[in-house]
């Protein structure tokens, strides 16, 4: 069921439930409580004047700012992490504005993954896009290649992941940008085989993995809809593979909040409410600084 092991390697394979996050959460549930106390549960935030513990790193966890960064209280920290959807579209000015915003905080280092709005970061997505003639995103359209075809040299007050890593005061951090389709936004691909293609990429040794969507069961319902829609191989490849000690997300706006299994730590940092109001609290977590042995 999504996991097998080779010559002390694990492989994770397209589980059974794949195209279903609802039904495979049930499932898993039932069958091996997979979802259940006392190892998964909910865990409060630490509030903002908390000591930092001698040897850790405070890391300032944001997503889904969607151009609204204004007023946004930042607290102390030494690492932000944005998630993606910091823009509605991926507009050149959107991502200078974000930029900016980005130069003004005092983190000694920032680290930034693009979400399914930042359409011009998705090179194939503007390929298919020009071919359709842009009707779905008009103000696109009224981009010229040119104005977007280095958008990522924009951000020059971060590090940039995309299916990439970078290590920083000792953790290893790699970002990636892809989750379900929904809509046919960018960085969209089916559920199974060819998201699992991206997330076999992840290396084995990541402390922590920033991805712009959920696991399957872990800040990913969506209340409207009634339905889990976290990526069941995304779930695997973190549990059984990679085991960071810190997952990093957003897109599920509804979802804000931090839960563990009991090894990961699963932050959904989704500043923007379900009406794309930037009203949730940016969420600060304190790791551990990696042993230099
Ligand atoms: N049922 C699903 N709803 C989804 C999915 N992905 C996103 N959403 C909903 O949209 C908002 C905002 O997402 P954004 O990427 O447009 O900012 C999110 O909070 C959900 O309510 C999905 O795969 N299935
Ligand atoms: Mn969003
Ligand atoms: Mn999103």
């Amino acid at each position: 069921n999504g996991g097998r092991m080779a010559h002390g390697k694990v492989t994770i394979t397209v589980d059974e439930y794949s195209s279903n996050p609802t039904q495979a959460f049930t499932h898993y549930n039932i069958n091996q409580s997979r979802f259940q106390p006392p190892h998964v549960h909910m865990v409060d935030p630490i509030p903002y004047d908390t000591p930092k513990p001698a040897g850790h790193t405070r890391f300032v966890c944001v997503s889904d700012t969607h151009s609204r960064t204004d007023g946004i209280q930042m607290p102390y920290g030494d690492v932000l992490l944005h998630m993606g959807d910091f823009t509605e579209l991926g507009l050149p000015s959107e991502v200078k504005k974000f930029n900016d915003w980005l130069g003004g905080l005092p983190y000694e280092f920032k680290v930034v993954i693009a979400g399914n709005h930042e359409l011009t970061f998705d090179k194939d997505f503007m390929a298919e896009l020009v071919k359709q003639d842009y009707y779905r995103f008009p103000s696109v359209s009224k981009l010229k290649p040119e104005d977007f075809d280095n958008v990522q040299s924009l951000l020059t007050n971060c590090v940039y992941l995309q299916d990439s890593d970078v290590t920083i005061k000792g953790f290893r951090i790699y970002g990636t940008p892809w989750s379900p389709w929904f809509n046919g936004w960018g960085f969209n691909l089916p559920r199974g085989q060819s998201l699992l293609d991206k997330w076999n990429l992840i290396p084995e040794g990541v402390d922590i993995l920033m991805t712009h969507g959920p696991p399957l069961g872990f800040r990913d319902w969506v209340p409207k809809e009634l339905q889990r829609v976290g990526c069941v191989e995304l779930l695997n490849t973190v549990q059984k593979r990679v085991r960071p000690k810190l997952h990093a997300f957003g897109h599920i706006h509804e979802g804000y909040g931090i839960m563990t299994d009991g090894y990961t730590s699963f932050v959904n940092a989704s500043t923007c409410t379900i009406s794309y109001q930037p009203t949730n609290p940016p969420i600060v977590f304190d790791l551990p600084n990696p042993s230099s042995s």
